[in-house]
């Protein structure tokens, strides 16, 4: 069962239960031309809800990472629509797209990539600081606690194991209160433990600060943390799975890579 927790997402509290934060419509995504084409996605629709945890899941090679990157504003779609919001992105110039990307969606990639000459504190409030905006102290406060980073703020990241500096880097997703977060194998570098404690963070942001995540993952462990895994494969929504534990999540990765290997 999903449990929806809109009235606790701050920028959406007008938003009526179950809205969708992002939205894709017969999204379709390809790649080259001729005998080198490739269909990443094929007419896919699915709606990311508000303050909901999403796993994106499938084979290698399924376009998990395609609709990711069509859905942030980080490629371009062949056809169909990507919605954030009620703003339809396969429309915008590059300038609104830039703008909608820094002000409206944070980004949790494999690589923490953080500054290594700013200490925590000031990686976290780096693209406020960038977009020209001040941080809500006390949102900060909130999400530092979080994220349990309160003893760590004025370390660098060389002085971080790798489990704070992706920390780190969850609490400047965090920080602008953007209308979705999307992850890409945010645990991917980490050992289990401080994956696990990584994946927790993101869980509590859904669960306690009203957050919406989407994060694609190979690990059933990691899908495990999310309120609904959707499954991809050859460019196709195939599956779609609420609540799930690390043994459904396999289970059904095993059936999908038989499928593929089959067809
Ligand atoms: N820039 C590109 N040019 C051509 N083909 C591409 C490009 N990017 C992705 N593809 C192809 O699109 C398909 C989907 O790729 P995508 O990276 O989205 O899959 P994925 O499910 O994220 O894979 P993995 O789990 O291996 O990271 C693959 O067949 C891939 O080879």
């Amino acid at each position: 069962m999903t449990t929806t927790y809109t009235s606790r997402v701050p920028d959406a509290a007008s938003a009526p239960a179950g809205v969708a934060a992002a939205r894709a419509t017969d999204l379709s995504k390809v790649y080259g031309q001729g005998e080198t084409k490739v269909v990443a996605l094929d007419r896919v629709s699915v709606d990311f809800r508000r303050a909901e945890f999403t796993a994106i899941m499938g084979p290698s090679g399924s376009g998990k990472s395609t609709l990711m990157h069509c859905m942030a504003g980080l490629d371009s779609v062949s056809s169909g629509s990507a919605l954030i919001g009620d703003t339809e992105l396969t429309t915008l110039k590059d300038k609104k797209l830039t703008k909608l990307r820094r002000d409206r969606i944070g980004f949790i990639f494999q690589a923490y990539n953080l500054l290594p000459t700013l200490n925590a504190l000031e990686n976290i409030t780096l693209p406020l600081d960038i977009a020209g905006r001040k941080a809500d102290k006390a949102w900060l406060d909130r999400v530092i606690e979080t994220v349990g980073l309160s003893g760590r703020l004025n370390h660098r990241p060389s002085q971080l194991s790798g489990g704070q500096q992706q920390r780190v880097a969850v609490a400047r997703a965090l920080a602008s209160r953007p209308e979705i977060i999307f992850g890409d194998e945010p645990t991917g570098n980490l050992d289990s433990r401080a994956g696990a404690e990584v994946l927790g963070f993101l869980r509590n942001s859904v669960r306690e600060l009203g957050q919406t995540i989407v994060m694609v993952t190979h690990d059933p462990v990691a899908a495990s943390y999310a309120d609904r895994v959707v499954f991809l494969a050859d460019g196709r929504i195939v599956d779609d799975m609420f609540g799930p534990t690390a043994e459904s999540v396999l289970e059904h990765m095993k059936s999908l890579d038989a499928r593929v290997r089959t067809s």
